[in-house]
Parts: C-alpha cells; structure tokens; sequence
C-alpha cells in the first residue's frame, strides 16, 4: 500500500484534509520551536458552543483527516494547562489514531472539575504528537525466561524513594542527627526508639 505522506529525520510532511466545518480554522501548529505536540483546535459551530458540566464527557470535533504514513500514529494528549486550571483532560489518553483511519480526527475531553467548563469554536483542546509504532508479530510458548520481578507489579516494589531522611533543616537535632547518618547503622538507642518504618527508610538509604 503507498502513502503520499512521508516522515523523516530532518523534517516530516503528514497530508490533512480539512473538513467543511474546519475549513477557516489554522492547521494545527507547533507552539515552540521543539514542541513535541501540534494543538488540535475545536471546530465546533461558531454560535454552538458545548458546555461539558461536572463529569460529563463529549467528542469534540478538529475537522481534521489525516493520512499518516504506515509504521506511525497520532496521539491525542491533554494540554496540562487545562487540565491544572480547569480539570479538563483527554478521557482516553492517549488516543491513538491510526494509520489507516480516514475519518475525522475527534477529541474525548471530560471535565473531572466541579464547575462546568465552556468550549469554544477555535480553541485549542489538545494536543497530537505523531510517533512511531513498532509492530509485532505474537509467538505463543509454554514458558517463559524468568526475572526478578516475576509476575509483580502494580505496587508490588513499594511507594518510597530511595531518600530516607527529612531534609537537614527538618531534623531536631541536626549536630546529632548528621552523625548517626555517617554511621553504617543507627545506634541502639536510637534504633530502638525508631518506628518500623523508620527503619525500613534507613535500610533503603543505605541500598
Ligand atoms: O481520541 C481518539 C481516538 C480515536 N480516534 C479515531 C482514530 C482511530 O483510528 C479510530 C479508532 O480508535 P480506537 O482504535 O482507539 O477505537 P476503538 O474503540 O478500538 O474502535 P475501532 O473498533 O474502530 O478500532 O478512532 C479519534 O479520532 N480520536
């Protein structure tokens, strides 16, 4: 299967078609000289516009096709400002778009704020970041390799970071307090003090 669109390394061409209900609107751009997303823009009617209300989700429509090239997709992302300000966000995200796909590029916005939120025709609501797909071909086996994880996951290596003490300024008695941290353990004292926790922390911190 051919594809009039290419993309490159130093720079790569996507063929758009825009849709009557877009036709005035900007393509979508870059909005930085090494922005990874294009902005995708509301092509709702101009007199028409959509209120998502506390929870509620809508397909808002970019007037957009694009043909992109076999072995890429498009992402379709939340922009972080209006999810920070306004707890809109791109419901499915990412959406994928595929190569293949010759409808209308449309975006899943759903406001998770408790105050409804006004979209309007021209906005920008999202953003598009083409990228390549890798592609596999699925080899079913009996078994397979074992590693250190095993089959844990979804928590299972804890919550904390590898820091285990409050930073200095937040110690009580900070001459003291930087003395046991050169130790290789905690004197007994102050070991028998600690919670269980704490001790957990310490033994990481020393990992
Ligand atoms: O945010 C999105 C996600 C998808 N699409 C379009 C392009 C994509 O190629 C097509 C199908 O999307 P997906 O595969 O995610 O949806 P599905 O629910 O699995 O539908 P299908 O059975 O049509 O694949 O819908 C969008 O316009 N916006």
């Amino acid at each position: 299967m051919t594809t009039r669109t290419s993309l490159g390394a130093d720079g790569a061409k996507v063929s758009v078609l825009r849709l009557a209900h877009g036709k005035d609107l900007p393509l979508p751009a870059y909005q930085s000289e090494a922005a990874a997303g294009l902005d995708l823009i509301a092509a709702l009617e101009w007199d028409h516009p959509l209120t998502l209300t506390p929870g509620a989700r809508a397909l808002i429509p970019t007037g957009l096709v694009l043909e992109l090239p076999i072995g890429f997709e498009a992402q379709v992302r939340p922009r972080s400002g209006l999810a920070l300000r306004h707890g809109v966000t791109v419901l499915n995200s990412p959406g994928t778009i595929d190569a293949d796909y010759r409808g209308e590029v449309s975006v899943l916005l759903a406001n998770l704020s408790g105050v409804p939120f006004e979209i309007r025709r021209g906005e920008r609501i999202a953003q598009l970041v083409i990228a390549p797909v890798t592609r596999v071909e699925l080899v079913e086996v009996a078994e397979l390799t074992e590693t250190e994880r095993g089959s844990g996951g979804f928590g299972s290596t804890g919550r904390e970071s590898a820091r285990a003490e409050p930073p200095k300024a937040e110690k009580p008695a900070a001459p003291k307090a930087k003395k046991a941290a050169t130790r290789k353990s905690p004197p007994k004292a102050a070991k028998a003090s600690r919670s269980k926790s704490k001790t957990k922390k310490a033994t990481v911190n020393k990992g």
